[in-house]
């Protein structure tokens, strides 16, 4: 056991709040967070971020008593039902915190932050007892073009609440009974995420992706069944308006005399997403040209164009009916809300802004072989231009980077007289290689 004077032999840090040293062999002790930086870089550097991420995570669960205790009035990482109410973190308060992770999709970020906390607040009331109004359930659908953030601000808002969280792809389900995916496995899902803990993952958030894939084929003459359309909607419909489901535990098809984990999904929080290409013009035509059109009279006069976003904003149910949605479903996802295209400008803000903004791990790696990154500001814009070129959105700019640092990050580690590396324009457009600095020592 290490003694009450005891300090990390790294940092040096004492050990507070009971939180343990951990011993080494030579009988020095470290403390748990130099211990989990150098994890976290040795994964990073051989897996990437994720694995460092997925390292932080497990450790939060196997060693909660090694973790900073968190600052008091934080209101990040604490348990929903923990909460008192003045410990909710209001809309503002989440958006700020989204901000910080997802650029642009304002009103996005707005509907998801007011849904999620009239849904904890729901949650809450349900509670408590002797209360006659009851508060129904709202769902979220989402949609906007693929690589704009959907995903993302659902998987930041589970965090930032700190309740499990689960994505699923509504193309891979099918009805009970035929070839594929279970409906009730994505509950299954979201209980894993929450350690199996069925009171957690009743409380949790489920990310459907692809919504606009499983619309009904009314057109389809096909005699073969709908396995893939009206069927896997309506199983949805019945998960998302809240039911008791018999999950088995392991997953997979349901056999007779198996034990079933009982799990209500009345208070689980559905976020629907889905790209539903051509949205926009259903809603024009809907709105009619004299209201919107492009060749409508008033605005020649004038009168400004309606943005994307003021569009699709303008979205009603009978709009997704014609992806082949059916009407009930849509009854069950009462929130909608709107992500745009992101524009040259805001790729450049993603590739820089954010807390884990590509640029800003890249040079952080540097910064571990002490070197410096400098990203010229042409460089970024013609970053941003590629992406945009691809058409899927911020997705295309992860490869673009990693296509530009390759060389310098394979070189780095090996010439230890590199000060600095700098990406130009003509970098990112393949005319020519990063500016690499060295120290003079190394020159001479
Ligand atoms: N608005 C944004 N702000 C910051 N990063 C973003 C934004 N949009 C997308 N990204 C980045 O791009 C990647 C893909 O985004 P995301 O998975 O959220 O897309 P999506 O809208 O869900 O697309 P799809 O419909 O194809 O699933 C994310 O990992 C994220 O890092
Ligand atoms: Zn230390």
């Amino acid at each position: 056991m290490p003694d009450k004077t005891a300090s990390c032999a790294i940092c040096g840090a004492p050990e507070q709040d009971g939180r343990p040293l951990v011993p080494t062999e030579n009988g020095k002790q470290v403390c748990f967070q130099c211990v989990e930086l150098c994890a976290a870089y040795m994964l990073q550097s051989k897996f990437g971020g994720i694995a460092a991420e997925r390292f932080s995570d497990m450790v939060k669960h196997t060693h909660p008593e090694m973790l900073p205790v968190p600052a008091a009035n934080q209101p990040s990482g604490l348990a929903i039902e923990q909460m008192e109410l003045s410990d909710l973190p209001t809309p503002e308060q989440l958006r700020k915190e989204l901000d910080s992770y997802v650029i642009g999709q304002d009103l996005a970020k707005k509907t998801l932050c007011v849904a999620v906390f009239n849904h904890y607040l729901r949650l809450r009331q349900s509670m408590d007892e002797g209360d006659n109004v009851e508060i129904e359930k709202s769902n979220i659908l989402l949609a906007g073009p693929t690589g704009s953030g959907k995903t993302l601000l659902a998987k930041t808002l589970a965090r930032i609440l700190d309740v499990p969280f689960c994505i699923v792809d509504a193309t891979t389900l099918t009805e009970a009974g035929y070839v594929g995916e279970d409906v009730e496995n994505i509950v299954l899902r979201l209980l894993q995420a929450a350690d199996m803990d069925v009171a957690k993952a009743e409380r949790g958030i489920i990310y459907v992706d692809e919504m606009d894939k499983i619309g009904r084929k009314t057109q389809n003459v096909s005699i073969t069944r709908d396995v893939s359309g009206e069927g896997v909607q309506q199983a949805l419909l019945k998960i998302i308006e809240g039911t008791e489901c018999n999950i088995p535990p392991k997953g997979g098809r349901k056999h007779p005399n198996q034990e079933y984990i009982r799990v209500n999904t009345n208070n689980i929080l559905f976020i629907c997403g889905g790209a539903f290409v051509g949205l926009e013009d259903i809603i024009r035509k809907r709105l009619g040209s004299s209201a919107m059109g492009f060749a409508s009279i008033e605005q020649d006069r004038g009168k400004k164009e309606y943005t994307e976003e003021e569009v699709l904003g303008k979205a009603m149910p009978e709009d997704f009916f014609s992806f082949g949605m059916i009407p009930e479903l849509m009854g069950r996802l009462p929130i909608f809300s709107p992500l745009t295209t992101l524009t040259e400008e805001q790729l450049v803000a993603l590739l820089t802004q954010p807390k884990n903004a590509l640029v800003r791990q890249y040079a952080k790696l540097l910064a571990m072989s002490g070197v410096e990154l400098i990203v010229e500001e042409k460089a970024l814009h013609a970053m941003a231009k590629l992406a945009i070129d691809h058409g899927t959105g911020a997705r295309a700019l992860r490869s673009i980077i990693e296509r530009i640092m390759l060389d310098v990050m394979y070189e780095v580690p090996s010439d230890k007289s590199i000060r600095s590396v700098t990406i130009t324009e003509d970098t990112v457009l393949g005319k020519d290689k990063p500016v690499i600095k060295r120290s003079k020592a190394a020159k001479a």
